[in-house]
Order: C-alpha cells, then structure tokens, then sequence
C-alpha cells in the first residue's frame, strides 16, 4: 500500500495526498471540497491568491457539518506576493474567508514581492505591462515575517514554494526555522531531483503540484506513463499521482468532477521496474533538453531552476 502521510519537520503529518484548488471556479470549488472530504480526502491546498477561498471556506463548514473533524484534516494556504511585508493581515483574511481559527500549513507562495500599493490587489502592473515588483524587500526578509505568525498559533507550520535550490541557499542562513516544506511543480517531464534531494538533506518535505500536467491533464498521454498504468491494470492519474508517494512527497490534484476525485484516491505502490520507466523517461527529456514546466507566471524574475532562466 502507498503511504497514507509523511512526516513533517515540525513532528506533524502530511497526508499524502491533497485536492487542489487552483482554478476551480465559482459554483464548484464549495461541492468539490465538500465531496473530497466525505470520501476521505484529509488535505485541501488553497491559496489568496486562487480568489476562490471564500467558497473554499464554505465547503469545509458543510464538511464540517457533515461531521468531518477539523483535527482530522489538513489545511494549506499561501502568502501572496502582494502582502510580503504584510504577512499576518494576508493570512487573517484568508482564514475569515476559510472560517478556521488556524491552517495546518503556510505557505510563502513565490519568492517575489510585488507592490503592496499598485493598480490591482493581487496583479499590479506598470505602465509598460510588466508586473510591479519590490526591488527593496527581499524574500529572506518575507521569511522572518513568516516566523513571526508561526509564533501566533494561527498557522501549525510554515514553508515556501517554488523554491529552487538557489533561492533556498540564499533562505537558509536567514531562517531560525527551516521551511517545513517546499511546494514546487513536480511530475516525469519536470522531476526536479536536484530540488528533491536538496530538500531531503535539509529535512524539506517535498509537495508536487500539477502531477496531471495541470489544466487537461496533458501529462496522461506520456508513453511511459501509459505503459506503466496498462502493466499494473490502472490508469495514468493513478500512476503519475504514485509517482510522488513513491518518491516520499506528498502530492495535490485538483478537480471540480466528482468522478475525477475520487478516482484520483486510487494510489498504488510502484515498485523499482515501474520508477525505472518512468525515470528514463525524465532522463531522456532533461538529456534532450525537452523537460516540460507547465507553470512559470510572467514574473520576469530568474527563479534559478536549471531548466528555465
Ligand atoms: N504553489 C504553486 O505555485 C502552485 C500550486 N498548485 C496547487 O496544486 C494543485 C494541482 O495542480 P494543477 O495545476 O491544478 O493541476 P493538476 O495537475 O492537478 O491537473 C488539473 C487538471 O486535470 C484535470 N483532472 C484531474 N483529475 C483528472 C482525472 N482523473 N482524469 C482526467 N482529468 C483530470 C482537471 O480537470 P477538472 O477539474 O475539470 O476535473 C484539471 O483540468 C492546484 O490546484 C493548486 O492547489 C498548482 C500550481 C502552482
Ligand atoms: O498556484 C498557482 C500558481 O502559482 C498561480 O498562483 C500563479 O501562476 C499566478 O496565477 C500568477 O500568475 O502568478
């Protein structure tokens, strides 16, 4: 059997697998996260940012109503770009829009502070279109604000995401805490070791996010994937979301379709032969210089991954 959760750095679990929420739209994201909880999900990843929490908020109290436990799940928010210096306001309104007292884990959600005092909330712009970063806040400095919430009890844990292992030597000697986990876009045509194995000897709980390839789910018809899902008789999502589990990450899939959900729960234990396949698979694309990322917002800043300055 797959692992059911990892441990964090903080003592805490993670449960192995999460419905994610990005781009889950109005009218759909409260039944999605209400339905994922009554069929055993025990991980729910939002963010400020998705403009979405309110409804996010609304399905958790009718889970809870249905009888779910708050001790039992586990609840990810995220820091957005747009509140770097302001992180306890940004995480005070994510909770009253979740209607929880704490979350399980925060997030910074990308290294890169954008001005507080812009043309939009949460996308500023200047006039040439470019987005309207602060140059004079530096992420390190958004990390000890972080620190700073950990302290109030309203958050159990707090880590970074899209983190390479640039931006983490940097964090590093800034932080008395170590982030608890590093979120970061992670499947066979982007597998990150370099990140994975950087985090593993530092004690960073890795989660992936689009293990599908994201919007559509491109990912599904990799040949290797395919091929491993027809040996072992189950389908790509299950295959590409064991992938995770059998790497000891933790793993988000997101989508509103009831039948999706709960198919995704499928998690299956890969042995060596299949890890072979699919690991060739990534070796050839990076040796080809054909490595996919399916998520690089128009930030213009080098984030340090070796695959895209
Ligand atoms: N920290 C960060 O910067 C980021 C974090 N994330 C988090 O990770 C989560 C997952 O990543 P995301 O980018 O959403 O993409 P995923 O890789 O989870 O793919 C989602 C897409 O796959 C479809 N899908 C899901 N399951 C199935 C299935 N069994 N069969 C066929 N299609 C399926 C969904 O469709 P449908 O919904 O229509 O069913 C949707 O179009 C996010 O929602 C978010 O919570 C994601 C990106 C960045
Ligand atoms: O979590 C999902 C992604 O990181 C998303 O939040 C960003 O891509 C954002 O839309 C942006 O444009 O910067």
């Amino acid at each position: 059997m797959a692992a059911t959760s990892f441990k964090l750095n903080t003592g805490a679990a993670i449960p192995s697998l999460g419905l994610g929420t990005w781009k889950s739209g109005p009218g759909e994201v409260k039944k999605a996260v209400s339905y994922a909880l009554s069929i055993g999900y025990k991980h729910i990843d939002g963010a400020y940012c998705y403009a979405n929490e309110d409804e996010v908020g609304e399905g958790l109290k009718e889970a809870f109503g249905n009888g779910v436990k708050r001790e039992d799940i586990f609840v990810t928010t995220k820091l957005w770009c747009t509140y770097h210096s302001r992180v306890e306001e940004n995480l005070d309104k994510s909770l009253k829009s979740l209607g929880l007292d704490y979350v399980d884990l925060y997030l910074m959600h990308w290294p890169v502070p954008m001005n507080p005092n812009g043309n939009h909330e949460r996308f500023p712009t200047l006039p040439d279109g470019s987005r309207d970063l602060v140059k004079d806040w530096s992420h390190t400095q958004t990390w000890k604000e972080m620190e700073k919430v950990l302290a109030t009890g309203k958050v159990k844990a707090i880590g970074v995401c899209n983190y390479s292992v640039k931006y983490l030597e940097e964090l590093l000697p800034h932080a008395t805490v170590v982030p608890a986990v590093n979120q970061i876009e992670n499947h066979p045509s982007l597998p990150q070791q370099e990140i994975v194995d950087f985090c593993k000897s530092k004690g960073i709980h890795i989660t992936a996010y689009s293990p599908l390839g994201s919007t559509g789910a491109p990912m599904f018809s990799a040949g290797p994937i395919v091929e491993v899902a027809k040996k072992r008789d189950v389908s790509p999502a299950c295959v590409l979301l064991s992938y995770h589990i059998a790497r000891g990450s933790s793993v988000l899939a997101k989508s509103v379709t009831e039948s999706r959900i709960k198919a995704n729960m499928e998690l299956i234990k890969l042995d060596d032969s299949d890890m072979k396949t699919i690991n060739g698979y990534s070796e050839d694309l990076k040796k080809s210089g054909k490595l996919v990322r399916y998520v690089y917002p128009a930030f213009g800043v080098d984030f340090g991954f070796p695959d895209r300055s």
